[in-house]
């Protein structure tokens, strides 16, 4: 079979909290991967193994542009911990502490923090359409419920969001079966991010995440944001808190007068490889 991908093709293996991403630089080679060669890729037993695949691309408005893949294949607006991921090699690449990132939901502009990196993830939507939901419902608490599952909030951080605030062992233990099949509940025409959340004081909560097209992961930037937006929306928390994850601990501060979402946190690199591109092109095909 015919490929455009016929070179080993180097990539760099990153994380924030284990969170995970296999980035390829495309800014002086052009780069184009099928939803199935990221599936191939992202896949940890035959493939590298990842959450979301990251391509780096060239921008006029930007330091850089990144294209982000769940591991399923599909594309999305939205990553925070990628965004800090990628920060953190732009900002290594030319001896700055700040960068501008170009995702699909805008220009980000992440800077150093401490041993890790901040990035400003912009303002969340909170109005029904800007989820999107398939019809109008009250995002600070919706009226959804799924077996042991309720009134969650619902916030878009480039992405869409939904997180639940209950922490009896009922909804611990249903969370597991329940959070895939609402990621497909017909109320979320792009599908949607499910996290549970504990409110274990009014500057810290305690998150498992769902990620769409991911699956359960070690950490979740956008998820940390949303949980923030929404537990202070109902005056859970102030508007700053620790937001903490299987993989460790993120940082997250709404600016409500900014109108903007920050999120801090480490941001590391795991190793560098190549991969011959045009093999797992077949393996996809086949
Ligand atoms: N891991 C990310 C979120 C990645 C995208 C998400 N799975 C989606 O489909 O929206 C993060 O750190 O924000």
């Amino acid at each position: 079979m015919a490929s455009t991908n016929s070179e080993r093709r180097p990539f760099v293996k990153m994380h924030g909290l284990g969170n995970d991403f296999v980035v390829f630089d495309a800014r002086q080679a052009p780069l184009a991967l099928s939803d199935a060669t990221v599936r191939a890729l992202a896949d940890r037993h035959t493939g590298i193994g990842c959450d979301q695949l990251i391509i780096l691309r060239a921008s006029d408005d930007a330091d850089v542009a990144m294209e982000i893949r769940n591991a399923d294949g599909s594309t999305v607006a939205a990553c925070g911990n990628a965004t800090r991921c990628v920060a953190r090699l732009v900002m290594g690449e030319r001896g700055a502490e700040q960068a501008v990132i170009e995702t699909a939901a805008g220009l980000l502009r992440a800077h150093g923090s401490g041993a890790g990196v901040a990035v400003d993830m912009g303002p969340p939507g909170l109005d029904w359409q800007d989820i999107p939901l398939a019809e109008a419902g009250d995002t600070r608490r919706l009226d959804f419920t799924r077996g042991a599952l309720g009134d969650p909030g619902a916030v878009s951080m480039g992405n869409p969001h939904l997180v639940f605030f209950q922490d009896d062992a009922v909804a611990v233990q249903a969370f597991e079966t329940l959070a895939p099949q609402i990621e497909r509940d017909p109320l979320f025409p792009e599908r949607i991010n499910v996290s549970l959340a504990r409110v274990d004081a009014p500057d810290a909560l305690a998150l498992t995440v769902w990620e769409r097209g991911a699956g359960f992961t070690r950490a979740c930037g956008t998820a940390a944001c949303a949980a923030l937006v929404a537990a202070h929306r109902r005056g859970l928390t102030g508007p700053k808190a620790r937001v903490g994850l299987p993989g460790g601990m993120l940082m997250v501060t709404w600016d409500v007068a900014g109108d903007s979402v920050i999120l801090a946190g480490p941001a590391d690199l795991s190793f560098f490889g190549a991969v011959d591109l045009a093999a797992y092109e077949i393996e996809a095909a086949a």
